[in-house]
């Protein structure tokens, strides 16, 4: 008996490896070119070769398939409609960071029981990210696990590195290593260094452990990631989205000799987890753009097809359709109205540039 190790492990569970994942659930060729599409289209956006903004809308966490598919069928609709300014990306949620404790998404526990079905919660996971880029519909995600972008990551086009994440060394060599944009949270305090330091990071080449297609480990050498930004997500319940906030973050990006690269997040500390305050954050940085603002190059917004959230039910027949489990929503109609607002006001701004 070795009496050394493993001692507050209680079972070790084998998975599937992330090539038998994706073999069980193939990239098809619309999906791909959705993913292709989608990435070249952030990526211009962040050169400037493309006026457009780009807007990572989406429920807080992805809890009900039915609900997420209702969701991004209404978001196509109307991310054809607003094509011409915003390039959309759906928040498609599966990791969530808790502060403490709570429910930590629907890969971890996709029963919402604390039976903790991890397999089923990642083929769960790659069937929707599948099923949005079938549609031609572009996700966006946070990266929490460093093991899940072989799972998941060829069907992903945005990624976020959370404010609880932006200052770990796993999180910056994995991100040197992803396919996408990444886009890192200042910190919980409000602090911005830490998404410097960690673009600055993620901009060089690693080389760390992590696991192969076929499940081993391995040690995984990357290039860098040149497509870092900052993301502001306020702090301590202070907003860091305001113009003052906003030309001190391009100094700051600046004297990092970093690209001027800003996502405001309409949510979170910007909008003290109250919903229905991330109008007013989208409607001031709308207004900054008209201003002549370029460095915010995108937007978040939680939503989803109801306002508010809800406790996880002991009884999970009395969750309410639509409703957020982790942080509170706007709603649908709200969502729309709210993009369809940015659209309008955004429409000569990018027609311009374009003859430019
Ligand atoms: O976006 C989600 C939450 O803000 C984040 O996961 C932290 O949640 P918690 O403070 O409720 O744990
Ligand atoms: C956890 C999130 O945000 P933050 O890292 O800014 O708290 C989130 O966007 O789900």
């Amino acid at each position: 008996m070795d009496k050394l190790t493993n001692i507050n492990v209680v079972e070790q569970q084998l998975m599937p490896t992330p090539a038998e994942v994706r073999a069980r659930l193939p990239l098809t060729p619309a999906a791909e070119r959705t993913v292709l599409e989608g990435r070249a289209a952030v990526q211009a956006i962040l050169d400037r070769r493309d006026a457009r903004r780009f807007v990572v809308v989406g429920p807080c966490s992805i809890h009900d398939l039915d609900a997420a598919r209702d969701y991004a069928r209404r978001l196509q609709a109307l991310a054809h409609e607003v094509q011409d300014t915003l390039l959309i990306i759906m928040r498609v949620y599966f990791e969530k960071p808790r502060t403490s404790t709570g429910w930590k998404g629907l890969i971890n526990d996709p029963r919402m029981d604390d039976s903790f079905h991890i397999e089923e919660g990642v083929l769960m996971a790659r069937g929707l990210l599948l099923e949005l880029a079938q549609m031609g519909l572009p996700a966006g995600t946070e990266a929490l696990d460093p093991i899940m972008p072989q799972y998941l990551h060829d069907l992903i086009t945005w990624t976020a590195i959370g404010a609880r994440t932006t200052e770990s060394q796993t999180h910056r060599e994995m991100s040197s290593g992803l396919s996408t944009a990444v886009g890192f949270k200042n910190g919980t305090d409000g602090g911005i260094d830490v998404a410097i330091n960690a673009m600055k990071s993620a901009a060089s080449p690693h080389s760390f452990l992590g696991i192969n297609l076929q499940g081993q480990s391995a040690v995984i050498r990357t290039r860098g990631n040149a497509y870092g930004h900052l993301v502001l997500r306020g702090g301590h319940d202070r907003p860091n989205y305001d113009s003052v906030a906003v030309a001190l973050c391009e100094e700051a990006l600046a004297k990092a000799k970093l690209p001027r690269n800003i996502v405001v997040d309409c949510s979170h500390a910007n909008c003290s987890k109250k919903p229905e305050l991330q109008g007013l954050v989208l409607e001031n940085c709308v207004n900054q753009m008209l201003e002549g603002n370029r460095s915010i190059v995108g937007l978040m917004l939680e939503s989803n097809l109801e306002a508010g959230n809800q406790p996880i039910p002991q009884d999970l027949s009395q969750l309410r359709y639509g409703v957020s489990v982790t942080d509170p929503c706007i709603d649908w109609p709200t969502t729309e109205s709210l993009l369809r607002g940015m659209h309008n006001k955004l429409l000569p701004v990018v027609r311009a540039a374009k003859v430019a």
